[in-house]
Parts: C-alpha cells; sequence; structure tokens
C-alpha cells in the first residue's frame, strides 16, 4: 500500500476569497456550555472535525444529548449543571482542548470518570488542574502517577471554595475551571501562580460565560471568581469561522506576494490568533477588512521580533512565513509549544532545516534566518495537523514540498486540501 502524500504546487494566489469551518475552541466552548445549560441549545456553524466531535461524545458518555445535524449544528440537551458520569472510559486521542476543559467538568460528575487519549496525549501535562481540582475536595488522579491522561476525576465533592493553579504550560486548565466553577455549590476562588500564557483562549472562555448569563469577577490576569449556583442560559448560539485555520490563507498571501480573503472573520473576534495579522503587517503585507471578511495581500517581507506567547498556535505558520523574509526573526517566549501535538518548536525547526533554512531553538525562543534559498522536500507532520497546514504553504513558493501523512488535517480541518485546491491555481 503506497503512502499518502500531498504534493503543493507553486502558485501566486490572486483575489482569492475562501470559507473556513468553525472555530475549534468556540465550538469545544459552546458544546460545554450548553451541556451545563438547563434545557435545549442550538450550537449552529459547529466546528464538525475529529476533535470537537470526540467533545460532542464524552458529553454523551457523561450522559448530555448530544444531537448532531451534520450540517454544524448541534442540539445540546443541558440538565442544569447535573452530570452523570460514566464507567466506559472517554476516549480523547490528542485533543488537548477536549482533555483539559472537559477533564475539569468531569469533576461535576455522581461518579468518577476515566478520561484517556492517545500515545501523545498521555505525555502532554495534566497534573496542575489535577492538583487545583484536589484542592477543593474533587477527586482527580492521574492513574500512570506522571501528571498525564490517562485520569481518574470526580464523584466527591461539589462545594467548590478557593484554589490555586499553575497555568504556565496551558490556558486549557484554566478555561475548565472557569467553565465548571457555576456549577459547584460555592464556585471558585481562583489564584493563578504562574502564567498564564495563551491569555487569549481564557477570554474566550469569559466571552463565552457572559453570553450565557454566568457571573464572574476578574483582576488582572490572575485573579478569577466564580459565584456557585449558577446556571448557565440555554438558548442558540453561533460559531464564527476559526481565525487559527485562517491564519494559512493569510500566509499564502503573505508568501506568494498574492492576496487572499477569508470570509465572515472580523478583526473584533476575541480570537486571540487574529493578532497574527498586525505581526504580517509589520512583515509589509496590508491587511484590509471589511463586511465579507479580513483579506491579506502579500508585499516585499521584512524579518519580525514578536513575543508569541499569546498565539502559540501561530508560530508555525509564522516560522514558516519568516523562512521567506529578509533578516533573521526572534519568535519569544513559546516554551509551551513543546507540549503540544508534537514537540512544535523541534518539529518546526528540523522541517525548515530540511528544507534548507536556518532555524535555531535558542532558550524558549525559536530564531529563523529568513531569504535563504530553500529547496523541495518531504515534509515530515509528526501527526499534527498545524505541520501539515503551515508547510503546504511553504510549498506555494518551493517546488517540490510533499506533505507526509496530509489526514492529519482531520483534528482540526478535515476539508483543509479541498479549500487550500483555491490557493494553488
Ligand atoms: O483553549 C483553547 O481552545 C486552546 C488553547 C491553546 O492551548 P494552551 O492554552 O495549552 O496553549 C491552544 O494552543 C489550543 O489549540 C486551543
Ligand atoms: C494545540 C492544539 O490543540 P489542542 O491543545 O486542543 O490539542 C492546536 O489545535 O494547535
Amino acid at each position: 500500500m503506497s503512502e499518502a502524500l500531498f504534493e503543493v504546487r507553486p502558485h501566486r494566489p490572486e483575489n482569492i476569497t475562501v470559507r473556513i469551518p468553525g472555530s475549534k475552541s468556540y465550538t469545544h466552548r459552546l458544546l460545554i456550555a450548553a451541556a451545563l445549560a438547563d434545557g435545549p441549545s442550538e450550537v449552529s456553524g459547529c466546528l464538525r472535525s475529529e476533535d470537537t466531535l470526540l467533545t460532542a461524545e464524552a458529553l454523551r458518555q457523561l450522559g448530555i444529548s448530544v444531537k448532531d445535524h451534520g450540517d454544524g449544528r448541534m442540539v445540546v440537551e443541558g440538565k442544569g449543571g447535573r452530570l452523570e458520569g460514566t464507567s466506559d472510559v472517554v476516549f480523547l486521542a490528542n485533543s488537548g482542548t477536549s482533555m483539559r476543559l472537559l477533564s475539569a467538568v468531569a469533576g461535576l460528575g455522581e461518579k468518577a470518570s476515566t478520561l484517556d487519549g492517545n500515545a501523545r496525549m498521555r505525555q502532554r501535562p495534566l497534573g496542575d488542574l489535577l492538583d487545583a481540582l484536589g484542592q477543593v475536595g474533587i477527586p482527580a488522579r492521574s492513574i500512570s502517577e506522571t501528571g498525564c491522561p490517562p485520569v481518574v476525576i470526580g464523584g466527591g465533592s461539589r462545594r467548590g471554595g478557593a484554589l490555586s493553579i499553575a497555568c504556565h504550560l496551558s490556558s486549557q486548565y484554566l478555561s475548565g475551571l472557569l467553565l465548571m466553577a457555576p456549577c459547584l455549590e460555592q464556585g471558585l476562588d481562583i489564584t493563578v501562580t504562574r502564567g498564564p500564557v495563551s491569555r487569549p483562549y481564557i477570554m474566550m472562555t469569559l466571552e463565552i460565560l457572559k453570553k450565557a448569563g454566568i457571573l464572574f469577577f476578574r483582576e488582572g490576569d490572575t485573579r478569577y471568581r466564580v459565584p456557585g449556583g449558577q446556571t448557565y442560559r440555554a438558548g442558540n448560539y453561533q460559531v464564527e469561522p476559526d481565525a487559527s485555520n485562517a491564519s494559512y490563507f493569510f500566509a499564502a498571501a503573505a508568501v506568494t506576494g498574492g492576496s487572499v480573503c477569508v470570509e465572515g472573520l472580523s478583526l473584533d473576534s476575541a480570537q486571540g490568533d487574529l493578532g497574527l495579522l498586525g505581526v504580517f503587517e509589520k512583515m509589509g503585507c496590508t491587511v484590509t477588512s471589511g463586511s465579507s471578511g479580513i483579506c491579506v495581500r502579500g508585499g516585499s517581507l521584512r524579518a519580525v521580533d514578536v513575543d508569541m506567547g499569546d498565539m502559540p498556535d501561530m508560530v508555525p505558520t509564522l516560522a514558516v512565513v519568516a523562512a521567506f523574509a529578509q533578516g533573521t526573526s526572534y519568535i519569544r517566549n513559546v516554551a509551551h509549544l513543546r507540549e503540544k501535538e508534537c514537540d512544535r518548536l523541534s518539529a518546526v525547526a528540523t522541517e525548515l532545516n530540511r528544507m534548507g533554512g536556518s532555524v535555531r531553538i535558542v532558550g524558549d525562543d525559536l530564531e529563523i534566518d529568513g531569504g535563504l534559498p530553500l529547496h523541495g522536500a518531504r515534509i515530515h507532520t509528526y501527526d499534527d495537523h498545524r505541520m501539515a497546514m503551515c508547510f503546504s504553504v511553504a510549498g506555494l513558493r518551493v517546488p517540490g514540498v510533499v506533505i507526509e501523512n496530509p489526514a492529519c488535517v482531520a483534528k482540526s480541518f478535515p476539508n483543509f486540501f479541498d479549500v487550500f485546491a483555491k490557493v494553488m491555481g
């Protein structure tokens, strides 16, 4: 059997408009909020990808009815914050968002639930969240005692109280706690002791709480109080397009000097990954936005020095673009990239260097010498959707880029290559 490969054709897209599926982060959050609400909610525009369907299935296992209409509409029958829990293993593959958010939510379960993932997920950290749940009497343990999945959670106290948590490895712990806190008797009083990284994702969580009528208090980035005994409002919720997955199309314009628009996105969105557009502007691109979406036109690219601690998922995209910019780019404060679908610092550096680039990992930063003559290569994707998508962009400029295991895009963007065909001419 021949191994599946995708060969990219170099092309400069001109005035191309694409449509991107719904946001992964919002889909996870809205399904969970709807599951905790009292009564039926309809969430429209949902991303239907491996990870979000795992969250939907996990909620079913925990005792919530989730009806998938297959067209982006999901109808969820919330039970007012009551959750049964399950004696079956809840399998979450390599979906960090599902694992971290649902581990916290499973703490509401009447009985203990076991949450597990694939081999990589079993290496991704969760210990700080388990520790935090334990501080308020919620049973939470890692079976292997590594602080990683599989974990057994719930079947204990639903009182809540004060806890402190380190969020320098992931913001997802805090998002999980914020989502479940209103359903505890006393809510949660949370102090963040390290970090948080990836702050815009916390803001997205708070935005969902607010939309669903949940009261909370926040002091800076490190103190959060969510009063208990609250009920999420059931209703109709709409998911906007995924800004992170739009980045490959913005980058396609950036590296080729062409122009690409993404429909349905707005710069007012709370999706922090839209911050990449400001970085692209600094590098020489032109960004415009209007009622039809956001457009990027590439220009002559110059290097950039930027802190990407808040936009981890945009680092692979930016690294590829930086490889085509004049000068050395510095992508700073991205230690947490080591904890993703693969070690993304190492993967991005290895694969760009395989193409003849010069990329170094210096402490928690990436340094990329741009403008070197790159050549085609067979790109290892490490079962990481973002590696497959960002190196496809490199192939628009460099002949002979071949993507291994292209099917790994199913994690967040199952029809990526169909949409990408539009920018490949
Ligand atoms: O909360 C979320 O939806 C996410 C948070 C980020 O993770 P970390 O907080 O672990 O960096 C991001 O990388 C992930 O793709 C989605
Ligand atoms: C890191 C990612 O996702 P998750 O943490 O949900 O696995 C991602 O989508 O890049």
